[in-house]
């Protein structure tokens, strides 16, 4: 089984990742969604979260070999971000969705050094924008930011097209393509649900039940 597929697969035993065609989740973005995956479960499964910490630093190594520092994306991105850097012993540094309004005021936590070849790790990319955000605040403050590594991606064609315009490649340790190519084969949804899905899918901002 692929890699994509079997994380998928322990997304499914932990229920991290759900699928309810009856009730829609609510995302950050505000569309409505019958798929959500709640990557924060990981962290309470040890044997997943090896997995998951061992993926994404062969990951970084594999395809940003020259990363300085690694940066996650707050909040569900900052505990497998510093899981990865740990192995890796580099550096790890967190981006705030806006600057904290008491305090130092910051929204970069940690140290960024100036010029930082730097990897972002986000747990989950939907429409992406909290990870662009993120990746914009770094290079304004100084920071090459080679790529982004995550947990799962929808592969939203406007979210691929926006990461590509940004010159930022991605990374995920599995996607919504693995996803429903396991759900097939574990015979876990069904001709209704399918059908749901597909509508979804071709209108993911608008869609509803
Ligand atoms: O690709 P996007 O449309 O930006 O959506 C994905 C983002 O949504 C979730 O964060 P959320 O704001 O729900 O909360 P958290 O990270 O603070 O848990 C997730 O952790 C990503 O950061
Ligand atoms: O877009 C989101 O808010 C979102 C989707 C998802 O599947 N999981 C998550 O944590 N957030």
């Amino acid at each position: 089984m692929s890699t994509q597929k079997q994380f998928a697969e322990k997304l499914l035993q932990i229920k991290a990742l759900q699928i309810n065609t009856q009730t829609p989740f609510k995302w950050a973005s505000g569309w409505n969604s019958p798929v959500y995956c709640d990557n924060r479960k990981v962290l309470s499964y040890p044997f997943v979260r090896d997995f998951v910490k061992s993926e994404l630093a062969n990951m970084i190594l594999e395809h940003f070999p020259d990363a300085d520092a690694i940066a996650g994306v707050a909040t569900a991105g900052i505990a497998h971000g510093v899981l990865a850097a740990d192995l890796m012993k580099l550096p790890f540094l967190y981006v705030r969705s806006k600057p904290k309004e008491h305090g130092m005021g910051n929204q970069i936590e940690g140290v960024l050094q100036p010029g930082a070849r730097v990897v972002v790790v986000e747990d989950l990319i939907s429409t992406g924008k909290s990870s662009l955000e993120v990746v914009e605040v770094l290079r304004a403050n100084g920071a090459e930011v080679l790529g982004m590594c995550g947990l799962f991606t929808y592969g939203f064609p406007a979210a691929d097209e926006a990461f590509a315009k940004a010159n930022l490649p991605l990374h995920t340790i599995s996607n919504y393509t693995a996803l429903m190519e396991l759900a097939e084969d574990l015979k876990i949804v069904s001709p209704e649900q399918r059908e749901k899905l597909a509508e979804w899918r071709t209108s993911p901002s608008t869609w509803s039940i």
